[in-house]
């Protein structure tokens, strides 16, 4: 397999500390001698931010959000920038402020990029000061509550940042209110100002991306995947397998708890490979002309084992 990218994504919203937190985070990767890019998604149609960033390799994304509308564009993007820039060991993506992270890991596990990144972490920013105003009734909106709750529990680590500008009695109220947002998914927190982070905790690798091989992992080898306990949130991939049946599978993905499945198929019914894709309960094939079987599932707490192992009996039968 080719050199893999390991991905920062960084999400929070506007003001939170993304800007400073990625500064931070090239000068690290630069000091250690790896080389780093950027993908900077920009809501407008100008990035007032460029300047600080002349000297880097960068990919821009402009009027949009990274959401399904400009998904394509990131992707293709991407998939030219890691041909053109191939001594690059690290890209740290910085969403805008509204953007939904689990949109970027979207584009990420696409299965023509998917074997060329290594997603480590979701850093997810909170600006403390102001945190509670945004979860008020009275003073933000639905959508903006609904929002932070996406980027909080899609995170793999929460930095409260600001912290500078409140006092003790107001941050444990942060506190309590970010715990309640996040039961059930348990990232780590850290708390700072400035984006101040020690590079350990920033750089540890907290989301995982599994990948099961169904012709090279024999039975007998199969104790050799690790399981991780560090997110729920994750992403698994198959391949090295056959034709299914449509019906079976179809009936397959909607017994399993998946957030999202997408890959490249073969069915018993035809002799065509499909793209398919799995959202909301809904299965939707188109096919194409040529590629390598493969599925892709996201979501939280899966049971990769039992989901391999079920996934197989699907075609045996
Ligand atoms: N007081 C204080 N200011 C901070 C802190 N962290 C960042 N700032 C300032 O807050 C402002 C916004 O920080 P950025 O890092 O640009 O935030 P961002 O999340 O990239 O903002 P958007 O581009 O709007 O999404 C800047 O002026 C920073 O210098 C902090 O911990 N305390």
């Amino acid at each position: 397999m080719n050199k893999q990218i390991s991905v920062f994504i960084l999400t929070g919203f506007l003001g939170s500390g993304k800007t400073t937190i990625l500064k931070k985070m090239l000068v690290h990767e630069k000091a250690k001698g790896r080389k780093p890019g950027i993908l900077l998604n920009e809501l407008g149609s100008e990035n007032v931010e460029k300047e600080s960033f002349a000297d880097e390799s960068m990919i821009e994304l402009l009027n949009g959000c990274i959401c399904c509308t400009i998904q394509d564009d990131m992707r293709t993007e991407l998939t030219t920038f890691i041909k053109n820039e191939e001594n690059i060991d690290t890209l740290i993506i910085e969403g805008t402020g509204i953007a939904n992270p689990e949109e970027i890991v979207e584009a990420l596990t696409h299965p023509d990029l998917i074997d060329q990144v290594d997603i480590q972490s979701i850093i997810g920013l909170v600006d403390a000061s102001r945190y509670l105003e945004y979860q008020s009734l009275f003073q933000s909106s639905k959508e903006i509550r609904v929002m932070l709750k996406q980027q909080l529990t899609a995170s793999s680590l929460i930095v409260v940042n600001k912290i500078d500008l409140l006092d003790e009695r107001k941050l444990k109220k942060v506190t309590n209110k970010i715990e309640q947002t996040t039961s059930g998914y348990t990232p780590s927190i850290v708390y700072t100002s400035f984006g101040e982070v020690e590079t350990e905790v920033l750089f540890k690798k907290r989301f995982m991306t599994e990948n099961f091989d169904l012709v090279k992992d024999s039975p007998k080898q199969q104790n050799h995947h690790h399981h991780h306990h560090t997110h729920p949130f994750q992403a698994m991939k198959l391949s090295g397998f056959g034709k299914v049946s449509k019906k079976d599978f179809t009936a397959w993905l909607k017994s399993q708890q998946l957030l999202r499945a997408k890959g490249y198929i073969r069915f018993e019914e035809d002799d065509t490979i499909y793209a398919f894709q799995y959202a909301s309960r809904q299965l939707e094939i188109k096919p194409i002309e040529s590629a390598t079987s493969c599925l892709i599932i996201i979501g939280t707490d899966l049971n990769q084992e039992e989901l391999k192992k079920s996934f197989e009996k699907l075609q045996a039968t």
